[in-house]
């Protein structure tokens, strides 16, 4: 496979080439508002095709997010999406020949993230993608599990609402919350969609997407948005509640929105697939091990550009350190680089002086958000310490206090 068998999406060819899509993860074809949606969704000047005898056999995207990174700026980051190779055609070299064709393009463009959720973790660590988000999920016996809310829970008034008709104020609201927390993505007009997303026939047995405003003084303070599975057996109702977004302002009107998804008669059981490993929520629960909470990897992140995406966060300690960067796969990012910063900025420039840190571009990848520390990496011999004391000066700047998180997959 040469990179010439590749091109760029072209006009009349999206059918064709989600259709690739879809046949790659099964066939089994997506609900028509599902692919819709997508289909709005595609920015068709970034996605591309490889092609054998007159037909689509690769196919590749990304969409121009921003991603919110320690310190809370928004950075321009490539979502990568919509892998897939033909059956007929897989490990000849067509996805390695996309990735190198994408990540040309989006050092060209000068986009110094690309970040993706994996179909199979074990795919992307080659191509200098390293996990650097976490998601959690939990299955709580609620029948058992209690919380202890904040004062002013009480306050909180919850009213039920349309999840369509009220899209924009929750969208609003989400995109407040996009600077607080690491991982979030700031996504164009139309994602707000996704959220509300419901085909029938991926329910179930549950309900439609159901939704609850929390407000306090008259003003939207957060919600939630959840369906309910019904199911009975002998001893009466067990029926749960399935999460799909909770998104709150302040501690009261989030208490008040798990309270209620607590409450909702006749279940005993709660379900969220996507929470935040530091969710407060395990603060408020009375018992954690009757959450069923679990942990996988989430969004893998790679520096395309490693000077101007170290220069983008700050860091949450003052920081001066040589890194050896090693980059098989976009060499122009390996060398030596010294990073200064601290809270208020950061600068990340080429340098001759010796190292005190060595690391490849994906620990670099995984480390970048906050969420995982450059010492567990040591610890498995993926960073090494070339002169001591550098490593625990490093790790405490890189530390995010707020664990970085992807609300949503792409
Ligand atoms: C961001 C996203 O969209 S994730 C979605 C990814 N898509 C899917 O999972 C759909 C189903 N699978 C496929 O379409 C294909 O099998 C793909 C895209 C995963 C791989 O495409 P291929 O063209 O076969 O990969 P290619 O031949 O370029 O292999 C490149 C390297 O990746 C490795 N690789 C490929 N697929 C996998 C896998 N599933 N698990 C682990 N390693 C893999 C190859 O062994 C090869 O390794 P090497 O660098 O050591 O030689």
């Amino acid at each position: 496979m040469t990179s010439t068998d590749l091109r760029a999406l072209g006009r009349d060819q999206w059918e064709e080439w989600y259709g690739h899509l879809e046949l790659a993860f099964g066939g089994v074809p997506e609900a028509p508002e599902e692919r819709a949606l997508w289909r709005d969704l595609t920015e068709s000047d970034r996605a591309i095709a490889a092609w054998d005898d007159g037909q689509i056999v690769g196919t590749a995207g990304s969409f121009s997010f921003g991603l919110s990174v320690p310190g809370g700026a928004v950075v321009p980051a490539a979502g990568v999406t919509a892998v897939s190779v033909s059956a007929t055609h897989r490990r000849r070299g067509i996805l390695r020949a996309m990735m190198r064709r994408q990540l040309d393009d989006l050092r060209a463009a000068g986009e110094p993230l690309a970040v993706l959720t994996a179909s199979e973790p074990a795919i992307y660590g080659r191509f200098g993608y390293g996990i650097a988000t976490r998601q959690m999920s939990v299955e709580i016996d609620t029948s058992r599990v209690r919380l202890e809310v904040p004062p002013g829970t009480d306050a909180v008034r919850l009213r039920r609402a349309d999840p369509a008709g009220v899209l924009k104020e929750c969208e609003e609201l989400y995109a407040r919350r996009v600077a607080s927390r690491p991982g979030m993505l700031r996504r164009a007009p139309g994602w707000e969609r996704l959220g509300v997303l419901d085909p029938e026939g991926e329910r179930g047995g549950a309900s439609p997407l159901q939704c609850v405003l929390a407000e306090s003084g008259g003003e939207l303070r957060g919600y939630a948005r959840f369906a309910v599975k019904p199911e009975w057996d002998a001893a009466g109702a067990k029926g749960t509640v399935v999460l799909r977004d909770l998104e709150a302002l302040d501690p009261a009107a989030y208490a008040a929105l798990w309270r209620f998804l607590f409450g909702i008669d006749l279940t005993s059981a709660l379900v969220a697939r996507n929470r935040p490993e530091d969710d407060p929520l395990l603060h408020l629960v009375s018992d954690v091990r009757r959450c069923g909470v679990r942990l996988r990897d989430s969004l893998h992140l790679r520096p395309v550009d490693v000077g101007a995406a170290l220069a983008a966060r700050t860091y949450t300690a003052g920081v001066d350190v040589v890194l050896e960067v090693e980059d098989a796969f976009c060499p122009w990012n390996s060398g030596r680089w010294r990073l200064t910063g601290d809270g208020s900025g950061a600068s990340c420039v080429r340098t001759g002086d010796d190292a005190d840190l060595a690391l490849t571009v994906r620990e670099l990848g995984a480390a970048y958000l906050g969420g995982v520390s450059l010492t567990a990496l040591a610890g498995a011999g993926r960073v090494r310490e070339l002169r001591p004391g550098t490593l625990a000066a490093a790790a405490a700047a890189f530390s995010s206090p707020v664990a970085p998180w992807l609300p949503h997959g792409f």
